[in-house]
């Protein structure tokens, strides 16, 4: 029989499937599976309330799930034991360990290399070989689903396993900056600087999000400094380079570009063979050649589909027991592209993102008020709801505090106007829009 802690596993993860993420985080996660004596299970939790807990809300669901993993009956006894076993400190804590999908870790040996993508593999191999020492920051960008998180977690698991010790620190663009105003909130911000500024290794996913707010821009380029002057290593991903990123003040902007920048590209063809292969095989299953290649030849620009292309003709496989075929790859392929329909953006997100740039409040965008600053935020919102989302005049009026058709039409104007003289106010546009369309 498997061992009390494999079993554990199993309802750990049934119990995943029946409550809230986060409560199975809080509450189930951490339980210590003592042992199994007789058809009794004695569950160990540091804290008398954990405790009262477990009994008073998940007794009932705990014993389901090792009644479905065992196949028979199970008493479930919780069991406070807060000298016996005391949470280790972990050595080199991650902020939020990364991993993998779920159906196999983000390391190097699962990443596919091809000549999109070579040159950032080298780039993140060398930086995982001998951090601080190689390419310091090390900046990878690309659009969506090309593997930059991907790399970004192999880095980690890489040094890591070469040096336990490290303390590697990884967090999105987007959560440095909700953590950065929840530390400003609370009156925290020195355990925020000393969370960032003691890492050996800083991973930022995504940093284009820090564009255009301030106090956050502040905050990262002292953090920046701190570790690079101490030698350490820094890795960013964004979905563009950072001369693209317009909302980027320039001195962050000149930092990122002073180690290396590595792009990566949409795979070719027979890149996108190879992955399409290594995810069967991965899934314990294989694909035949002319399936893999009319998934290749359809999806071309995102990895993620591509895997989930090939995920949804092998659980098709194991559930329908079909094997993979042309019929199967076309009901797969559509499913993806549908399921990828991007989200419809709503005006409160284009004036919350006008808002953030600009530094006027959404309430003065709506509003009639007329100083210059707050007319041109809200002339420019205008134009980018007209631009993204399919509108009518009369609708976007209503919108923008009751304005008519004639007074949108005139702010849409002003806006290409100034576009077409002014090359930094158009590039912010841009970078609003696209900010907007990736989130
Ligand atoms: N070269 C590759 N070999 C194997 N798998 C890959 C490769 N590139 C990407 N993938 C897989 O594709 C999926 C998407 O990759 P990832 O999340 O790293 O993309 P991303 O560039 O960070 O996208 P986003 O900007 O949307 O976050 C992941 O499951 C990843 O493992």
């Amino acid at each position: 029989m498997e061992s009390f802690h494999e079993v554990f596993e199993l309802v750990s993860e049934y119990c995943k499937g029946e409550i809230s993420e986060v409560a199975h985080k809080v509450w189930i996660k951490d339980i210590e599976p003592l042992k199994l004596e007789g058809s009794t299970a004695y569950l160990g939790v540091k804290t008398d309330f954990k405790k009262k807990i477990l009994e008073e809300r998940y007794l009932g669901l705990l014993a389901t799930a090792f009644e479905n993993v065992l196949g028979f009956e199970v008493k479930v006894e919780i069991v406070c034991q807060p000298d016996l076993s005391p949470a280790p400190e972990p050595e080199a804590p991650f902020l939020s360990k990364p991993s993998g999908n779920g159906d196999y870790e983000y390391t190097f040996s699962t990443f596919i290399i091809g000549p999109s993508n070579k040159f950032a593999h080298a780039a993140s191999l060398a930086v995982a070989a001998n951090p601080a020492s190689t390419y310091n920051p090390l900046f990878i960008y690309g659009a969506s689903g090309l593997g930059k998180t991907h790399l970004l977690y192999a880095i980690c698991n890489e040094i890591q396993k070469n040096s336990p010790q490290k303390k590697i620190i990884y967090a999105k663009g987007e959560e440095f900056t909700n953590e950065l105003i929840n530390a400003i909130a609370t009156q925290t911000t020195k355990e925020f600087h000393d969370k960032y500024r003691m890492a050996d290794v800083l991973l930022v996913d995504d940093i284009q999000f820090i564009g255009g707010k301030e106090s956050t821009q502040e905050e990262f380029f002292h953090t920046f400094n701190t570790l690079y002057q101490a030698g350490k290593q820094i890795v960013l991903t964004s979905d563009r380079p950072p001369k693209e990123i317009k909302t980027l003040e320039d001195r962050l902007r000149t930092r990122f570009e002073w180690g290396l920048l590595a792009d990566i590209q949409p795979p070719d063809f027979e890149t996108r063979i190879a992955i399409i292969r290594r995810k069967a095989q991965l899934l314990g299953s294989t694909m035949p050649d002319e399936v893999a290649e009319y998934i290749a030849n359809r999806l071309k620009n995102n990895i993620r589909q591509l895997e989930g292309a090939v995920k949804k003709i092998i659980a098709y496989e194991e559930l329908a027991h079909t094997p993979p075929s042309i019929l199967i790859a076309q009901n797969a392929i559509r499913d993806i592209l549908n399921d990828n329909q991007p989200i419809p953006v709503t005006v409160e997100r284009i004036i919350s993102e006008v808002s953030r740039t600009y530094s006027v409040s959404a309430q003065d965008i709506r509003s009639n008020k007329r100083s210059a600053q707050i007319s041109s935020a809200r002339q420019i919102a205008i134009y980018i709801v007209r631009e993204i989302t399919q509108m009518s005049m009369s609708a976007i009026g209503e919108e923008f505090g009751g304005r008519d058709h004639s007074t949108i039409v005139y702010a849409i104007q002003q806006v290409e106007k100034n576009m077409q003289h002014d090359s930094v106010y158009k590039e912010t546009i841009e970078d609003i829009i696209k900010n907007i369309r990736n989130n």
